[in-house]
């Protein structure tokens, strides 16, 4: 895996870096980036990570404390939580405790932008065809209107 074929993205000062496994560092910062592949691995009560939001958390000591009990994070454990998470509609002490557990972010290649937002925008149609349904009518009712008011106009002056 990654035998330098993105690596001049990642690995700028990559000089002395002869150890690329699976965790790559941006040339900025400490951020370990995951492959979704890695994250998937981390699926036991033992040894448990989600992602929510493109991020990598390690849960594994907070699986006993979640309110929301052990279950379901374990349904999770492996996988983007991003959905579920955002379905119970978490508090923001809830979305806080997440830094505890923060451990690095997904790997660009393996994230799905479109996909979390189509989850959010599914409920009317493609929306493209949206303004010519109230358009049309508005100007037929317009041009109605301004004939109407001539019509009324000429019974006037006759
Ligand atoms: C590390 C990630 C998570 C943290 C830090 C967290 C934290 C919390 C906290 C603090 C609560 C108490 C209520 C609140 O303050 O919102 C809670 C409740 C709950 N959580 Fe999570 N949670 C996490 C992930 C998840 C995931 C992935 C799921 C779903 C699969 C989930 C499902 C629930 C449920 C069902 C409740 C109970 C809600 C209720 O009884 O009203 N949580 N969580």
């Amino acid at each position: 895996m990654g035998e330098g074929i993105n690596d001049n993205m990642i690995n700028t000062n990559g000089a002395d870096n002869m150890d690329v496994t699976h965790t790559e560092e941006t040339a900025d910062s400490d951020v370990k980036y995951y492959t979704l592949e890695e994250v998937k691995t981390h699926n036991m009560k033992t040894d448990a990570w989600l992602i929510i939001h493109d991020k990598v958390y390690n849960i594994t000591s907070f699986l006993e404390e979640h309110p929301g009990g052990e279950d379901v994070l374990m349904v999770q454990a492996g996988a983007d939580a991003t959905v579920s998470f955002e379905d119970v509609g978490h508090s923001t002490d809830a979305r806080e405790m997440l830094i505890k557990y923060y451990i690095g972010e997904l790997k660009m290649d393996d994230r799905k932008k479109e996909g979390t937002k189509e989850e959010f925008i599914t409920t009317s149609g493609d929306g493209s065809s949206s303004w010519t349904t109230w358009l049309i009518p508005a100007i037929v009712a317009v041009v109605v209107g301004i004939m109407y008011r001539y019509y009324m106009q000429e019974r006037k002056s006759s």
